[in-house]
């Protein structure tokens, strides 16, 4: 449930999502799937096409001025493409009441370049965050700005504890958050799509290769998250000598998986630093 315990309403939590493309969709499914009131949604999103899908499918107040949607609002979330984060803030930071936050998704904008297109004074956040938040299960990574006392921290993090788990860190620590969380999942999605294709090539048909692929991955990842065992004693319980798992896991040694996986998490951490740099941002 969205935490309400340290709102300056009790009773509610006004959310704007500005830019709900694909992660702004996730993080405000999952926001009413937590308990949010669609009443206290409004939603800024482009074309004027997608603000009415976004209306019909999820009963929120939804058009395409980023203003009108941050005017009332307690925390404003903006999701868009990073070069659009300037423009954004610049419309939201004035239409939002005192004491609001604004809350930056986008990645590689810095913090300060955030707060500086939303105005002075104004309470701010940046978060990576990933579109697990449609099912609860996002994991956000924050960094509070130089306005963000502890009652707004407090409201923001109780927000994002609502889709899933948080942790506050230092704005170095984005790049590489944004590599493994926000990059992550789809790093999995391509792991999944691989092993339901080799699993028909064995002879399983697609629903079938699908559903248990699906199932081993959830499963594998809830016994990561609560077993007292770590992912490489996990693996070599389940690689019995000479056994199946154990000619799998040398297949991909043999090809450099695990350099493969490094390599990637670690170019999309460099390609996060020069989306900044590409944007005059650092
Ligand atoms: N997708 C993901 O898993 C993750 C995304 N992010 C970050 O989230 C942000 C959004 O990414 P994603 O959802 O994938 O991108 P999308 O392109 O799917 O969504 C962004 C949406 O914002 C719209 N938009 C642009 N400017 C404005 C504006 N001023 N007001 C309202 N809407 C606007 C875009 O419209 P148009 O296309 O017409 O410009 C687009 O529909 C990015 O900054 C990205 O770095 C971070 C972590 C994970
Ligand atoms: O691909 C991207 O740039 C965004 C940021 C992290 C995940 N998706």
């Amino acid at each position: 449930m969205i935490s309400t315990d340290a709102l300056h309403e009790p009773e509610r939590t006004r959310i704007a999502v500005i830019g709900a493309g694909h992660l702004g969709e996730a993080v405000l499914g999952g926001l009413l799937r937590a308990g949010l009131p669609a009443r206290d949604v409004a939603v800024s999103a482009l074309p004027a096409e997608r603000a009415h899908i976004l209306a019909e499918r999820y009963g929120v107040a939804a058009g395409t001025d980023d203003a009108a949607a941050a005017d009332g609002a307690d925390i404003a979330l903006v999701a868009v493409p990073p070069p659009a984060v300037p423009a954004a803030a610049a419309e939201v930071g004035p239409a939002l009441p005192e004491g609001a936050v604004a809350v930056s998704l986008a990645a590689a904008v810095p913090l300060a370049r955030f707060e500086e297109a939303l105005g002075p004074g104004r309470p701010a956040a940046r978060a990576v965050t990933n579109t697990a938040a449609a099912v609860g299960r996002a994991m956000t990574a924050l960094v509070g700005g130089i306005h963000l006392d502890g009652e707004a921290r407090a409201r923001v993090g109780g927000l994002f504890s609502g889709i899933g788990s948080i942790t506050w860190v230092g704005e170095e620590a984005m790049d590489a958050v944004t590599a493994v969380a926000g990059s992550g999942p789809a790093l999995l999605y391509h792991l999944a799509a691989a092993m339901a294709g080799a699993a028909v090539d064995q002879g399983l048909p697609p629903g079938e290769a699908r559903a248990v692929v699906v199932q081993t991955l959830f499963g594998a990842a809830s016994l990561l998250r609560e077993a007292d065992r770590g992912p490489a004693e996990l693996a070599a319980e389940a690689a019995a000598p000479g056994g199946t798992t154990r000619e799998a896991l040398d297949r991909l040694d043999a090809h450099g998986v695990p350099e493969a996986v490094a390599e990637a998490v670690a170019a999309a951490a460099e390609r996060s630093g020069r989306l900044a740099e590409d944007a005059g941002h650092r």
